[in-house]
């Protein structure tokens, strides 16, 4: 059946969330089959079997969740949007091609090398061709100074009006010919850094093999259902996430997660879209498909990284309004004192602010690029910013410096309950528990094979334990807060406490039932980064943890940094406010679980991402796809090094555009070359950047 496609421009949308949130109320739309939003062109593509809805009610679901529809758009696909991408980019290259015959032409007369060409085409259709190759350029400056802004091409085409003016076409045409070469350099230059992100995206499969009815069937990834079967060959690139139910592989995650390291699956391992499975022929359940996988976030956050560039390029325009007005006094200053109309010309053309509006973005493009490649996912260049300005360093524990899975050690009774009694309604309390020390006591009673009851009425605490409703009476498993007076017991939990153990109380209607100590592993390689990491100028580095204070005290003891303890989710997030009170900058490590919130307010949070937790996807600013502390001093080290190639793109620049203005105001330097060197710190740019993008 004939498709329906239709293509809405909306407004509005600045985060992945706005992303999911428009295309989740498009596709609940009667008549639409599936939506695809794209954030960093503000475009939403449906597409139907049937009857797509009508454009009123439409745009009313989209404006009802607090986003404008500004066009809509018949027939369009990403296809056809890619094929007019194609035609305005073949325009634009003819244009180019022209411009470089006539610089060629126009070198050639200058060198003596064949007789003046040039004087042989009339001025109004040198005027003509001007006009044509530089009108995109002069529509922007137009259209960018009725809204009172000023664009980093203003002065030039103001300058090649000028050139116009004095009769020089051919002037004007070599303005506008390398005016237009700018914007393809800056175009090919940041479409070359997003190239190295985007050749990640270009991993995922667009078929997959389902089984249906016991029958083998090719179908496109976007018709596989949640549910669905799906057959990996041997080699085959996995194209959803989901679980293994049927044979082995060894699966490379390298797409995602950057390790080298295959792992080993089997039945009921996770796996997840865009990996590679070797040597293997597996079955796959379906669980996360296309924009819903991990595969489909990281896009979409890469996505959200490029349209985050807005703002750097804002800052750009801001810079060029103050220097624009400094060059155009200058050109009047030159034009006052020599009459000479072309000095004053080249003045204008010379001195392109183009070059320190890309400094930045190249750069920091480049630096997302090779870190995303490395399995450092950062979601906008501002982080890279903030991280070079940071003082304060905040760390998490269980799940960060530990590997956030506990097991319990010893299962002290007391008040007369049995053992087996105490740990099985600890067992059950926390049966519905999604917190690591609830699943340790579960798994420590199902390793002793009691029979565990599913709990009542369960209510979790956070940042303190939980309560429940067994049988036997209310159960309250947490730590010492839980208990009214621990008096009797004082010593014997210190004793615990004093070894490095988490303490956990269990009471059956208010009264201590019983203790319980868990131990969690620390990672190894936690230690060795941080004290690479201090080599970065931490003014401040501190363990922040709802653990009990002996727990924290002797692991940050052994990482020679400072801590804070039994802290609840809400004193997390007040800690970072302390510190940005005080107008120091906060980098926050965490794991996402019970730190969300205070990593959300750091003005860096980086989430130790085990592939697939959501919460740390969509809370942390950079987020590291495979468990290895290693990766965080790298992280700084790339910082610094991106923060470098920055300086030197922006001192390059300002030394050259110095030079070029005075050879320019003294008439050594002809605006035709002018025009021609302009462009030059450009390619320097991209150049110096490309170093971040090699290993
Ligand atoms: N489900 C639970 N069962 C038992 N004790 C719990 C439970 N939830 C919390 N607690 C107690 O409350 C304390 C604080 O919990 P919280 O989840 O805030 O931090 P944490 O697990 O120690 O990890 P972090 O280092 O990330 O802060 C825990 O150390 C534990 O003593
Ligand atoms: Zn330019």
């Amino acid at each position: 059946m004939e498709k329906k496609e239709l293509e809405i421009t909306v407004k509005g949308m600045d985060c992945a969330g706005c992303v999911r949130s428009v295309k989740s109320a498009l596709e609940d739309m009667e008549g639409v089959d599936s939506a695809e939003v794209l954030l960093s062109s503000e475009k939403a593509y449906l597409k139907s079997n049937s009857s797509l809805p009508d454009l009123q009610s439409l745009k009313k679901r989209v404006e009802d969740i607090g986003y404008r529809v500004v066009d809509i758009q018949h027939d369009k696909s990403g296809d056809t949007q890619q094929a007019e991408d194609l035609a305005k980019k073949s325009f634009r290259l003819f244009g180019l091609v022209f411009g470089a015959i006539l610089t060629v032409i126009v070198a050639g007369e200058w060198l003596g090398l064949f007789q003046t060409v040039t004087d042989y085409i009339p001025f109004w259709a040198g005027t003509l061709f001007v006009v044509a190759m530089g009108y995109p350029v002069f529509i922007q400056v137009i259209k960018a100074a009725i809204n009172k802004r000023v664009t980093p091409h203003a002065l030039m085409a103001l300058g090649a009006l000028a050139a116009l003016a004095a009769g020089e076409w051919v002037t004007a045409a070599i303005v506008v010919f390398f005016m237009r070469t700018g914007d393809f350099i800056e175009g090919y230059t940041t479409e070359k850094a997003r190239d190295s992100i985007r050749s990640l995206t270009n991993l995922a499969p667009k078929q997959a093999t389902v089984i249906r009815d016991g029958k083998e069937q090719e179908v496109a990834v976007d018709d596989v259902q949640v549910g669905d079967t799906i057959l990996v060959r041997p080699g085959g690139s996995i194209p959803v996430d989901g679980t293994v139910i049927e044979g082995t592989a060894t699966i490379d995650q390298s797409p995602i997660t950057g390790e080298s390291m295959p792992v080993e699956v089997s039945d009921g391992s996770q796996v997840y879209a865009s990996t590679i499975a070797q040597g293997g022929r597996i079955l796959v359940k379906a669980e996360a498909i296309g924009r819903d996988s991990t595969f489909g976030k990281i896009i979409q956050m890469v996505e959200e990284a490029e349209s985050k560039k807005g703002r750097v390029q804002r800052i750009a325009d801001r810079f060029s309004a103050y220097y624009l007005p400094v060059v155009a006094g200058i050109a009047l200053l030159t034009y006052l004192f020599s009459g000479d109309v072309m000095a004053t010309v080249a003045v204008m053309v010379v001195a392109c602010s183009c070059a320190f509006a890309l400094a930045t973005p190249v750069a920091l493009l480049a630096s997302i690029g090779s870190n995303a490649k490395r399995g450092l996912l950062i979601k906008g260049g501002k982080y890279i910013e903030s991280l070079a300005k940071a003082d304060v360093l905040l760390l998490d524990k269980t799940g960060t410096l530990t590997f956030g899975e506990p097991s319990i050690g010893e299962v002290i009774p007391l008040n007369g309950c049995s053992r087996e009694e105490l740990l099985k309604l600890a067992a059950s309390a926390e049966f519905y528990s999604e917190h690591p020390l609830g699943k340790a006591i579960v798994t420590a009673a199902r390793n002793e094979h009691l029979s565990l009851e599913k709990p009542q009425d369960f209510e979790s605490l956070t940042g303190n334990g939980v309560r429940a409703k067994v049988q036997q009476g209310i159960i309250t498993v947490g730590n010492e807060r839980m208990v009214e007076s621990t008096e009797d017991y004082e010593n014997r939990i210190q004793q615990l406490k004093n070894r490095g153990d988490t303490i956990i109380t269990v009471q059956k209607d208010n009264e201590l039932i019983g203790l319980l100590t868990a131990r969690d592993t620390e990672r190894k390689s936690a230690g060795e980064a941080i004290d690479h990491i201090k080599k970065f100028g931490f003014s401040h580095i501190e363990l922040l943890t709802g653990d009990n204070t002996e727990t924290a005290r002797d692991l940050a003891g052994r990482l020679g940094i400072n801590y804070r303890a039994e802290l609840l989710p809400e004193d997390k997030i007040g800690i970072v406010r302390e510190f940005q009170s005080q107008g120091k900058v906060v980098v926050m490590v965490g794991d996402g679980v019970n730190d969300a919130p205070a990593l959300a307010q750091a003005d860096v949070g980086i989430a130790m991402g085990t592939t697939g937790t959501d919460v740390a996807i969509e809370t942390a600013d950079i987020i590291l796809l495979r468990d290895d502390w290693s990766l965080i001093p790298k992280l700084f080290e790339s910082v610094q090094k991106t923060m470098t190639v920055i300086r030197w793109n922006f001192g390059f620049t300002t030394a050259y555009n110095i030079a070029g203005l005075s050879l320019a105001a003294f008439g050594i330097l002809p605006p035709i070359l002018a025009a021609a060197a302009q462009s030059l710190p450009d390619i320097g740019i991209m150049a110096n950047s490309s170093r971040l993008l090699k290993k």
